[in-house]
C-alpha cells in the first residue's frame, strides 16, 4: 500500500523491518527552534486554524459535537465513541498542557468546527531512556470532508507547534495500520449487561443457551470481595504514585508518572475515571490498585437502545492480592455503576485474567506508534505499560 504521507515522516517505514542494524531511538535530530516553521500551514481556502479553548463551555460543546457524529465508529459501523465533554476536559489539560496543541478547523464563512487533532504532554519511558513526547488523539475531520487530504495538513500542523515546543517526539494509537506499529494489541469484552449487548447485535445467544442462562453466566456478586479494598483519596498520591511507578518499571515502554500526573490521571472524577486500591487492615499499607476509564458510545441504528455504557481498563497494579481477584472486584463496581460492558487490552499483565474472568476477544485492534522514534523489533502487547485514551 502506498502510503504517501507517511512514506515523507519520520516514523518506521515498512520497508525497514526487519532491518536490525538500525539504531533504536530518535530518527531525526531536533531542530533549532529558529528552524522550525514558524507560521502555521495552509489550509484549502474556505477553511482557517483555530486553537480550541477547551476550557470555553462553547467551545468544548463544539468539540464534543463534532466527536459524537464524525469520531471513531467500529468496521460494523454499531457504534460510535462518545467522549463527555468532562472526560475531554480531562483527557486535554494534564499538568504541563498547552492549549496551542488543541487544533480545530473551522469553515471561514459560517465558523462550524470541521475538523480537529490535539496533543498533550507526557513523559514516556522506552527501555531506559526517559523521552518527552506528545501524546496526540482526537483526530477527526468531518464525514463529509472525507478523503480530502485534510488529515496530512492537520498531523503537521500539530507536529509544527509540537517543535516549537522543543518536544521531537510523539505517541499515538489508532485502529488502521499505518508505518509502523511498534505492537499491535487486541481489546477483549466482558459483558455486564448481556441483554442490551445481544439486543443491539454485538453478542449473539450461545448455542443451547438461553436468555436466562446467559444473564446467570455473567452474573457478578453485590459487592467487592477484598478485605481493605476502597476508592482512592487525594491522600493515596504518594502511595499510588510509588506503587505504580514500579510496577512500570517492568514494561518496554510506559509512562514517567510523577506525584502531579497521578493526582491528575488516577484521582477518581465521576463519569470519567475510576480508581480503587486495597489498604491492608493490619498494616495499612497500600498493596494494590486498579483503575478503569468512562468512555460511553452511541448505539447506530438501534430501535431500544441509544448509549452503550463502556469502561476501559486503564492502570492496574498487584503486589498482594491476585491480579484476578482485584480485576474481579473492578467489575463488581463496573456492574455496580450500571455499565453494559468493561473492555481491556491484551497489555500489561491483562492476559493473565481475560479468559478466566469471561471477557471475549473483540475482532477489532489497536495499533501503537511511535512518531521520530525507531524500536528495533515490535514489541508484544505485554511488553507495553501505556494506556492512551
Ligand atoms: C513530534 C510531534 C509529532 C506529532 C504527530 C505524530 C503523528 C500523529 C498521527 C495522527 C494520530 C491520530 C491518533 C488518533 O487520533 C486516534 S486514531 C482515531 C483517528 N480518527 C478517526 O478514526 C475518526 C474518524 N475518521 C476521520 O475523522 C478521518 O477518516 C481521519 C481524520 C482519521 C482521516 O481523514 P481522511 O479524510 O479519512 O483521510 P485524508 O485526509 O484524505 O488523509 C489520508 C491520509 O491520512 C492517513 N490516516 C488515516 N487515518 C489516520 C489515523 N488514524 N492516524 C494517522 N494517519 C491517518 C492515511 O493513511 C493517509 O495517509 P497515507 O496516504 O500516507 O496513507
Ligand atoms: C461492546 C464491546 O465494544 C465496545 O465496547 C465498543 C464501543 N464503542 C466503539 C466505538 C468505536 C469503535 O471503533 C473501533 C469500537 C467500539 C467498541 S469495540 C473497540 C473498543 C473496545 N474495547
Amino acid at each position: 500500500k502506498r502510503h504517501k504521507f507517511w512514506e515523507t515522516q519520520p516514523v518506521g517505514q515498512f520497508k525497514d523491518i526487519g532491518n536490525t542494524s538500525l539504531p533504536e531511538g530518535p530518527i531525526e535530530p531536533p531542530l533549532p527552534l529558529s528552524d522550525v516553521k514558524q507560521e502555521p500551514y495552509n489550509l484549502p481556502t474556505l477553511y482557517e486554524w483555530i486553537t480550541c479553548d477547551i476550557s470555553s463551555e462553547e467551545m468544548c460543546n463544539e468539540v464534543f459535537n463534532l466527536l459524537a457524529n464524525n469520531y471513531v465508529e467500529d468496521d460494523e459501523n454499531m457504534f460510535r465513541f462518545n467522549y463527555s465533554m468532562e472526560f475531554l476536559r480531562w483527557a486535554l489539560q494534564p499538568p504541563g498542557y498547552f492549549r496551542s496543541w488543541h487544533i480545530g478547523v473551522r469553515v471561514k464563512s459560517s465558523k462550524k468546527l470541521v475538523a480537529f487533532i490535539t496533543g498533550v504532554p507526557a513523559r514516556i519511558r522506552v527501555r531506559d531512556d526517559i523521552v518527552n513526547m506528545a501524546e496526540i488523539n482526537f483526530l477527526c475531520v468531518h464525514k463529509k470532508l472525507r478523503s480530502k487530504r485534510l488529515a496530512p495538513v492537520m498531523i503537521k500542523e500539530v507536529t509544527r507547534r509540537v517543535h516549537l515546543e522543543n518536544i521531537w517526539q510523539a505517541a499515538y494509537t489508532a485502529g488502521v495500520v499505518l508505518p509502523t506499529p511498534i505492537a499491535t494489541c487486541q481489546y477483549w469484552h466482558r459483558s455486564l449487561n448481556p441483554k442490551k449487548l445481544i439486543d443491539v447485535g454485538f453478542s449473539r445467544l450461545g448455542a443451547r443457551m438461553t436468555m436466562s442462562r446467559t444473564i446467570k453466566l455473567y452474573k457478578l456478586p453485590e459487592s467487592t470481595i477484598t478485605p481493605g479494598f476502597r476508592k482512592m483519596e487525594i491522600r493515596d498520591v504518594p502511595a499510588v504514585t510509588r506503587l505504580l511507578r514500579n510496577y512500570l518499571s517492568q514494561f518496554v515502554v510506559a509512562p514517567d508518572f510523577d506525584e502531579n500526573d497521578v493526582e491528575h490521571w488516577l484521582l477518581p472524577k465521576e463519569n470519567v475515571v475510576d480508581s480503587y486500591l486495597v489498604e491492608s487492615p493490619e498494616t495499612h499499607e497500600i498493596t494494590d490498585f486498579c483503575s478503569f476509564y468512562t468512555l460511553p458510545s452511541t448505539i447506530l441504528g438501534n430501535q431500544n437502545y441509544s448509549i452503550l455504557k463502556a469502561g476501559y481498563s486503564y492502570y492496574n497494579v498487584s503486589t498482594k492480592t491476585p491480579l484476578l481477584q482485584l480485576m474481579n472486584d473492578a467489575l463488581i463496581i463496573a456492574k455496580q455503576k450500571d455499565y453494559d460492558v468493561f473492555n481491556a487490552l491484551d497489555v500489561m499483565h491483562n492476559e493473565s485474567f481475560l479468559k478466566e474472568l469471561k471477557f471475549g476477544p473483540g475482532d477489532g485492534k489497536l495499533h501503537y506508534y511511535l512518531y521520530n522514534y525507531r524500536i528495533r523489533q515490535a514489541l508484544n502487547p505485554a511488553e507495553l505499560g501505556l494506556v492512551l485514551l
